[in-house]
């Protein structure tokens, strides 16, 4: 049976009642609505993950997911069959000997440049990156130089001439690093890795669709537009990740489960940004709200373009808050079962961007003009928090089990 997803139903009643009602999913079967407190709410993401309680048949057979989510889940069963198909078959797996010693020096050089930049863009992780293996954090590097490179096509210098044609070129260059002809030094890094780790082409196409979107696409009717929106932009990350980052040997949790999580992560970080981001959005003529949902809270376009925080903006914002802390909560499940020596940059990068939603709350829900950052000291905190939850914690039981 395919392991749940979240199906998130906001509250009709809009603002004077602010819980949620959630609807929870679990392939062709589906799940009693259940109205939740906001104390309940990180409890219900993740029993979405490993409990069978109150599932009932849904007659007519048809799954009930939404189509953002199933095509989403389609690709997290994919990568998650990949790796598994390479752990079965790891002895069988020889590479040939063809490297020449100016080869080898050409890819060092190639990763070492990959480092770099990811030192520069992001300290922080670069930092947790030189706790892992050689060869995986070397991955790690070139993927996400991959990943900085294609979000620089639309939000670096060159944005304004970027078309779906510049897109459709990055593509095709992208196809030509799986099959081992790449383009320039940093994509002979990503072959290399795609060559070494079990990692799938599709969160790389669908990261690209992500950027499509971005071009044709300023609003978002509901949140399953916008959740498709965010895995195309950042669930892809996790699952490029982590069959790099790879999960305990000592794990008893289910593949997809792992993968579930990590995408998790990757929408509650893009959530997170987009709450964040409100205001400077808006500047750019950009809502990434679910419009339905603004609706909802008597709010429109116009209200947010004002920029006043007002009591409607406020139980709005609490709301959206609430979503993505259940989708971090649903992440923290899948942290534990990573690879030792990979969990400290991803708890950390868990902890110290969900503390941005913290930010927002202390602004007075202001993400107009104000922006939610959090200061040196909380980072440093967070930093050792999420070092003794990679090693010093004593690993109990697995959530995610095995059924
Ligand atoms: C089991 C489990 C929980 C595993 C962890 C899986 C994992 C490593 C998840 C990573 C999630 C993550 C960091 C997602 C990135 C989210 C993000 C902020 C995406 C941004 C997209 C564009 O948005 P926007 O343009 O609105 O934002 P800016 O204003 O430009 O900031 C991105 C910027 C896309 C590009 C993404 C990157 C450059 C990050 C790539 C990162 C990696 C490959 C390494 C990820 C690993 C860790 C530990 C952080
Ligand atoms: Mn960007």
């Amino acid at each position: 049976m395919p392991a749940a997803a979240l199906v998130w139903v906001p509250n009709a009643a809009g603002p004077t009642q602010p819980e949620f009602k959630y609807l929870e999913v679990r392939g062709t079967f589906w799940v009693k609505q259940k109205k939740l407190k906001c104390r309940s709410a990180n409890a219900m993401a993740t029993s979405h993950i490993h409990t069978d309680t109150s599932i009932v048949m849904n007659p007519s057979q048809k799954p009930m997911l939404s189509s953002s989510e199933q095509r989403v889940y389609d690709v997290v069963l994919k990568q998650a069959a990949m790796v598994k198909e390479k752990k079965e078959n790891v002895s069988l797996d020889v590479k040939p000997e063809i490297a020449s010693p100016s080869t080898i020096d050409l890819l060092n050089e190639a990763y070492q440049r990959c480092g770099e930049v990811c030192a520069e863009y992001a300290k922080t992780f670069y930092l947790g990156t030189l706790l892992m293996t050689p060869e995986r954090r070397k991955a790690i590097w070139a993927i996400y130089v991959w990943c900085r490179r294609t979000d620089e096509l639309v939000d670096g210098p060159n944005a304004t001439h970027i078309t779906p044609a510049a897109l459709d070129r990055w593509e095709r260059r992208l196809e030509e690093v799986f099959d081992s002809r790449p383009y320039d030094m940093l994509d002979a890094a990503l072959s290399d890795t795609v060559s070494n780790f079990p990692v799938d082409i599709q969160p790389f196409r669908d990261m690209i669709e992500g950027m499509r979107m971005d071009l044709r696409k300023s609003r978002y009717m509901n949140f399953d537009e916008l959740y498709l929106y965010c895995y195309y932009v950042a669930g892809t990350v996790g699952l490029m990740s982590v069959p790099v980052m790879g999960i305990s040997p000592d794990s008893n949790a289910r593949t997809e489960n792992v993968y579930s999580a990590a995408l998790a992560l990757g929408i509650a970080n893009q959530l997170t940004n987009i709450l964040r981001d409100v205001g400077e959005d808006a500047r750019r003529g950009r809502i990434y709200l679910p419009q339905d949902e603004l609706a909802q809270f008597g709010l429109s376009d116009e209200d947010v373009f004002a920029g006043q925080v007002t009591d409607r903006w406020r139980a709005f914002m609490k709301d959206q808050i609430k979503r993505a802390r259940v989708f971090f909560g649903a992440a923290e499940e899948g942290v534990t079962e990573l690879d030792k020596a990979s969990r400290w940059p991803v708890w950390a990068s868990l902890i110290l961007y969900r503390q941005i939603l913290d930010a927002i709350e202390a602004n007075d829900y202001n993400n107009f003009s104000k922006r939610a950052y959090v200061g040196k000291v909380k980072k440093f905190l967070s930093l050792s928090t999420a070092y003794t939850r990679a090693y010093l914690h004593p690993k109990n039981i697995s959530n995610l089990a095995r059924a």
